[in-house]
C-alpha cells in the first residue's frame, strides 16, 4: 500500500500550481466567481479525487468498520473464492476482489503480463523484490521463474507480510523458491549476502516506495548485488512519481533506461510507467 504521503503531494502538485485568491480578503460575489474555476478542477481531476476517496476514505472506514485490515479482507476472500495451489486463480481473485469490492494498492493485470514477460524472457536464476504488499506481484515473478529459480521478497510491515506469506504458501510455493523477508529495504540489502545466500539478483523489481528507489538501487550497487547485464524494474515511475531515480538511471551512464507506459489498474486515466533498467556493470 502506498502511504498516502508518497502520492497525496503528487496530487497536490496541479492544484498548488494554481494561484488560489485569499479567502479572508474575498466578498461573496468574487468568490462565487471562482466557482466555475473549483468546478473545473474538480471535473479535470476526478480521476484523482476517486483514487482518493478508494484508497483513502472507503478504505479507512471499512478498516473501522470489519476491525480488519485491508489485506486481512483481501485473505478472507482469496480463501474462500480461489483455488488453493493455483497462482493464477488466486491472481485474477485478488484482481476481481480489487475492481469489484476494495481498491488494492497492487501492481494489476496490465503491468503485471509486463513483469512475467520479462522474468520469462531474461529466466533470472535469483529474483529481489522490494515491497510485497499481498504477494500479487510476487505470485507472478515465481510463475514465471525458471526450474531452480530464486526470489527473495522484502515486506518491511509485519502485518502484511504475515497476509503475504500466507498467499504464498497457499499458491504452493516453498520457501526454497520463495523466501519472504520482514524488514525495511535499508536495513534488508546490507544483510543479503550473509544472512540470506544472495550474492547476486540477476532481477529485481523495485515496488515498495518510489522516494526510496534511488537510495537503494545506489546500495544495491554499492554491496556489489547487482552484475552486469542485470534487469531493475522499478514501478510507479510516473505516478506517485520517482524522478531523482529517473534522472540518476538515465545521467549516470550504467544503465540502459526504458519506460513502458500505462495506467493505474482500474484507473487507466492516472497515467503511470515502469521503469526497465539494464546494468551494465559498476563501469
Ligand atoms: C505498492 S505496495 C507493493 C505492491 C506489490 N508489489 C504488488 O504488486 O502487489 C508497497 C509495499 O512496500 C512496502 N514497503 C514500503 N517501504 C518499504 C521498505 N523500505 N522496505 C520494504 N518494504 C517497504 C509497503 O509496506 C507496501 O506493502
Amino acid at each position: 500500500m502506498w502511504p498516502v504521503h508518497d502520492w497525496l503531494p503528487g496530487l497536490c502538485a496541479w492544484l498548488k500550481e494554481t494561484p488560489w485568491p485569499q479567502v479572508e480578503t474575498m466578498s461573496p460575489a468574487i468568490a462565487l466567481a471562482f466557482l466555475p474555476l473549483v468546478v473545473t478542477l474538480l471535473v479535470r481531476y476526478r480521476h484523482y479525487f476517486r483514487l482518493l476517496v478508494r484508497t483513502v476514505l472507503l478504505r479507512s472506514l471499512r478498516d473501522c468498520l470489519s476491525g480488519l485490515r485491508i489485506e486481512e479482507r483481501a485473505f478472507s476472500y482469496v480463501l474462500t473464492h480461489a483455488l488453493p495451489g493455483d497462482s493464477s486463480h488466486i491472481l485474477t481473485t485478488l484482481d476481481h476482489w480489487s475492481s469489484h469490492c476494495e481498491y488494492l494498492s497492487h501492481m494489476g493485470p496490465i503491468k503485471g503480463q509486463i513483469l512475467m514477460r520479462l522474468v520469462e524472457e531474461k529466466a533470472p536464476a535469483c529474483v529481489l523484490e522490494l515491497g510485497t504488499y499481498c504477494g500479487y506481484s510476487t505470485l507472478l515473478i515465481a510463475r514465471a521463474l525458471p526450474p531452480g529459480g530464486r526470489l527473495l521478497t522484502v515486506e518491511r510491515d509485519p502485518h502484511t507480510a504475515a497476509v503475504a506469506e500466507k498467499i504464498i504458501r497457499l499458491a504452493g510455493f516453498d520457501e526454497q523458491t520463495v523466501e519472504l523477508i520482514v524488514g525495511s529495504s535499508e536495513e534488508v540489502i546490507p544483510r543479503l549476502r550473509t544472512q540470506h545466500q544472495l550474492s547476486r539478483a540477476d532481477l529485481v523489481l523495485l515496488a515498495h516506495r518510489p522516494r526510496c528507489y534511488l537510495r537503494d538501487l545506489q546500495l544495491l550497487e554499492g554491496h556489489a548485488l547487482l552484475p552486469a547485464g542485470a534487469t531493475v524494474l522499478a514501478d510507479h515511475v510516473l505516478f506517485p512519481g520517482a524522478p531523482r531515480f529517473l534522472q540518476y538511471t538515465k545521467s549516470c551512464g550504467r544503465y540502459r533506461c526504458r519506460v513502458h507506459h500505462t495506467g493505474l489498474p482500474d484507473f487507466p486515466a492516472i497515467k503511470d510507467g515502469i521503469a526497465q533498467l539494464t546494468y551494465a556493470g559498476p563501469g
